[in-house]
């Protein structure tokens, strides 16, 4: 969806450029079979047509101010990750995807930032505030990204539960490719909990004896979120990025004075939470790793994302020397590996920490998509 007009070249340019983002700098951060950057491919314009005519009622109406790009005939073609199958297995078996989008998991630790509260408060915590108040959602979630990102298992199961009880925009659930549990759109939303359960009971407990009821729910949504945790915290393959320095656990504060959890604590007398740490390599380990890029913060950021715009009001013809839009290659990636936050006054410190920020931007926006299949004992 583009909200602009372009020529066609234009937009395959755009396009070309989304693909090697993902292909040549996020698959650095999360490893190479952890991110679909996705392929560009032409369409009959029929078809495309045709297409936008059907999808058009089914959209939510608060994306509508987007228009599907009809003209260019060029498009993205992602596998279907809610239906993936992922190896080895031949006949078709039932497939289970949970999709995440976790938001940014850490509290800003930048000396730019001017509000206390920003060191206390998470960024997704003040947000809901913002939501309910301005009717997006009609309640406030208990999910606090930081607790999930705590690596101690309590509070990682405090904050799955959570997102259980209110899916919003950060929990969808698949079976088969179907939407089985979260928000279609901003009205549209299932949170059935025994529905939930009825529909899990054969990938969870496909033989025994459980029959249904309150315990039965209980103990299959228990079971769903101890098998997410165990997949967030497991190993995943390496990556070059690996070895960046930008999750400083002695630095900010590692819980959120507004999460629910904490409160519980509080109330409990016990002042200190804990925070086991994320095991080096999974999945969120490497999410928050490329959330960190932003050091400064917005805060300290801005004033170096204007130093770029004015040098490049001066200096028009360097835009792509610098490699403002890419090309997304060896050269950018490699730029990305300083971690200074020494601003020395140069045009290349300013954007090497906005390209940083674009990156933590982007992992803070980013789905996880866990896709479950059963499996024999001896496939394992
Ligand atoms: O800023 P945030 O944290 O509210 O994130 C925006 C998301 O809101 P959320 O908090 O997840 O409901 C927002 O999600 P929704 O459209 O509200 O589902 C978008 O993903 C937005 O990205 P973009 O600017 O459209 O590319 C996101 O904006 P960016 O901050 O990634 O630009
Ligand atoms: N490859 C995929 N396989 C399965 N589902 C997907 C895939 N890509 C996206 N989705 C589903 O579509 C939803 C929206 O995706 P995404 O946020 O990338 O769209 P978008 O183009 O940014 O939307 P908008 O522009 O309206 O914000 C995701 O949350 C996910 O549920």
């Amino acid at each position: 969806f583009l909200d602009q007009q372009l020529t066609s070249e234009e937009i395959l340019h755009h396009l070309q450029n989304i693909v090697d983002f993902g292909k040549h700098v996020m698959k650095q951060f999360f490893g190479e079979n952890y991110v679909h950057h996705g392929e560009i491919i032409q369409l009959p314009l029929d078809f495309v047509r045709q297409l936008c005519l059907k999808i058009q009622p089914e959209r939510p109406e608060s994306r509508c101010d987007k228009d599907m790009d009809t003209l260019s005939g060029y498009a993205m073609c992602l596998p279907n990750l809610t239906r993936l199958q992922t190896f080895r297995f031949v006949e078709p078996r039932p497939i289970l995807c949970i999709e995440i989008k976790p938001k940014c998991g850490f509290i800003p630790f930048s000396s730019h930032v001017s509000q206390e509260i920003k060191h206390k408060v998470c960024r997704y915590c003040m947000h809901q505030h913002l939501k309910v108040a301005n009717g997006k959602w009609k309640r406030p979630s208990k999910y606090c990204p930081v607790d999930l990102f705590s690596g101690n298992k309590q509070r990682m199961h405090f904050a799955l539960k959570s997102l259980l009880q209110e899916a919003q925009n950060n929990l969808k659930i698949f079976k088969n490719g179907e939407l089985i549990y979260g928000c279609k759109d901003d009205q549209e939303c299932s949170s059935d909990w025994n529905e939930l359960a009825r529909h899990l009971k054969p990938f969870f407990f496909p033989s025994n004896g459980l029959v249904s009821g309150p315990h039965c729910t209980r103990t299959i949504v228990k079971e769903l979120i101890h098998v997410i945790t165990l997949t967030l915290l497991s190993s995943t393959d390496a990556c070059r990025a690996g070895d960046m320095k930008t999750v400083p656990f002695s630095q900010g504060r590692s819980y959120c004075e507004a999460s629910a959890f904490n409160k519980e604590l509080v109330r409990n007398g016990k002042h200190k939470l804990e925070s086991s740490g994320l095991p080096r390599g999974c999945l969120l380990y490497k999410t928050l790793q490329a959330q960190m890029l932003d050091m400064l913060d917005i805060e300290g950021l801005y004033p170096l994302y204007n130093r770029v715009e004015q040098y490049l009001e001066e200096f028009p013809e360097e835009r792509s020397t610098l490699q403002i839009d890419g090309p997304y290659n060896e050269a950018f990636y490699e730029k990305l590996l300083d971690l200074s936050t020494e601003d020395d006054g140069t045009i290349a410190f300013a954007l090497t920490k906005v390209q940083q920020y674009r990156i933590a931007m982007t992992a803070k926006d980013c789905s996880i998509m866990i896709a479950l299949s059963p499996c024999l004992q001896d496939e394992w």
